[in-house]
């Protein structure tokens, strides 16, 4: 059972600026006996739905919705989009942008970019041991903030996860030496806590899967300034842990079904593959 002090959350609540962040925290904190809405651990689907994936999925959906929908109020729909640094995932969002009834989130890079004048993003790269924590915090709030605001269409396409920033990037600082243990333990009781009180949907996960050393390429040609001390070994680690989270799915638990989409293609060829996935991925968040 979630109990807490409000004098205490308000204390701290009046120090966030994100509002759809500091809305869900006062509504989670105002219930007491509130049911954790962790991950499902649901599975991968390579291509195609199986039966029993789909009636699963459908039983889950139904239930968690059945909770929350008043009457006449309309499905809605998020599809996250995985994959490694420079993958490709920003351009197949512009892509399905152009999509009626389709909103689409980018990662709020430009946020990590410049905080009140502070570039935690390049201090990070800079010195990991010294501002992963500070970093990882942002991105934390910022990708919550992300999933919490409110919807303009029926289906959402947001550009990664709460979960893969906690997941992947905390997880390689941390496993790499560059987190200190009560760095990574701050955080990771944050992201417990926000998993298990706050209800994060997630209907479909579409992962662009690449090699790393396609990625480096991209990401060379990007050149973004903060980015160019990043080595293909990086690329290679966050490649795996993407590859045990979503296809091995032996790290973490999955949040919703995956479909992996193969991203080292040219980008005609993406263009293509997204057309002929498009009823699975916009269909198949339904
Ligand atoms: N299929 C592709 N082939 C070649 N270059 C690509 C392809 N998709 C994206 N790019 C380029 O690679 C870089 C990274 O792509 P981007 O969509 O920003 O990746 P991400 O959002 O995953 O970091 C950009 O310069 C983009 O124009
Ligand atoms: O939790 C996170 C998420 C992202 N980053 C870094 C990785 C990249 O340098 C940028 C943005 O990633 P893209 O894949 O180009 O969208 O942010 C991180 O360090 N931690």
């Amino acid at each position: 059972m979630f109990v807490c002090s409000a004098a205490g959350c308000w204390t701290s609540l009046c120090r966030i600026s994100a509002p759809g962040v500091r809305a869900a925290l006062r509504a989670a904190c105002r219930r007491p006996g509130a049911e954790p809405a962790g991950p499902c651990g649901r599975s991968r689907l390579s291509g195609s739905w199986t039966q029993h994936q789909q009636q699963q999925h459908q039983q889950q959906r139904t239930s968690t919705r059945r909770k929350l929908l008043r009457p006449g109020e309309e499905k809605k729909s998020v599809i996250c989009i995985e994959g490694n640094i420079a993958s490709g995932k920003t351009t197949c969002l512009e892509y399905f942008s152009k999509t009626s009834n389709l909103e689409v989130l980018t990662e709020p890079v430009s946020k990590w970019r410049n905080i009140q004048g502070h570039n935690p993003l390049a201090l990070m790269y800079q010195d990991p041991v010294r501002w992963g924590l500070t970093l990882q915090t942002y991105v934390q709030l910022t990708m919550l903030d992300r999933h919490l605001s409110t919807m303009s269409a029926p289906v959402r396409m947001m550009e990664r996860s709460i979960y893969s920033a906690k997941y992947i990037f905390v997880e390689n600082l941390y496993r790499s030496g560059k987190m200190p243990e009560v760095d990574f333990a701050v955080l990771s009781e944050w992201f417990d806590w926000i998993t298990s009180n706050i209800d994060i949907p997630v209907d479909l996960i579409v992962y662009l899967q690449t090699t790393p050393q396609t990625c480096y390429e991209r990401l060379t040609q990007r050149c973004r300034e903060e980015e160019k001390v990043i080595p293909l070994e990086y690329l290679e680690t966050i490649h795996q842990l993407y590859e045990d989270w979503l296809i091995n799915q032996m790290s973490f638990k999955v949040p919703a079904p995956v479909l992996v989409i193969p991203a080292n293609h040219d980008l005609q060829k993406m263009l293509h593959q997204y057309e002929e996935h498009r009823g699975k991925i916009l269909m198949g968040s339904k």
